[in-house]
């Protein structure tokens, strides 16, 4: 059963993954692209985990969503320095992410 929760996050998702279009973001960032990355973070996240844990309904509030996706962007400003392309489009990432998940047309959908 698809719960209302689910079929908003459904809806949020595909949103925030047109925010990485350079797709950063979308599959587990692995040791060989990115050396010494799982003994650096102790919990990685990417968009496509994010959407396995909303099709297996492990998000309860859409506050655990938003910290998902605040995980994956903090993820990235802390393995890559400042100067890279990986954290320049994980805080612009991270930005325009907050503002469209806090706009007044999600806020309310709820509780
Ligand atoms: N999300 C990330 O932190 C990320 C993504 C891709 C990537 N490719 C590299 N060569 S380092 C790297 C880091």
């Amino acid at each position: 059963e698809r719960p209302a929760l689910q079929k908003l996050l459904e809806l949020i998702l595909p949103n925030l993954e047109r925010k990485d279009p350079r797709q950063f973001f979308a599959w587990p960032v692995t040791d060989s692209i990115a050396p010494g990355y799982s003994t650096i973070i102790p919990r990685p996240m990417d968009f496509s985990t994010m959407k396995q844990k909303i099709e297996e309904n492990q998000y309860k509030t859409l506050r655990e969503f938003e910290e998902d996706f605040v995980l994956m962007c903090n993820n990235a400003m802390t393995y890559n320095q400042p100067d890279t392309i990986y954290y320049k489009a994980a805080k612009r990432l991270l930005h325009a992410g907050l503002r469209s998940l806090s706009a007044e047309k999600v806020r309310p959908l709820v509780p």
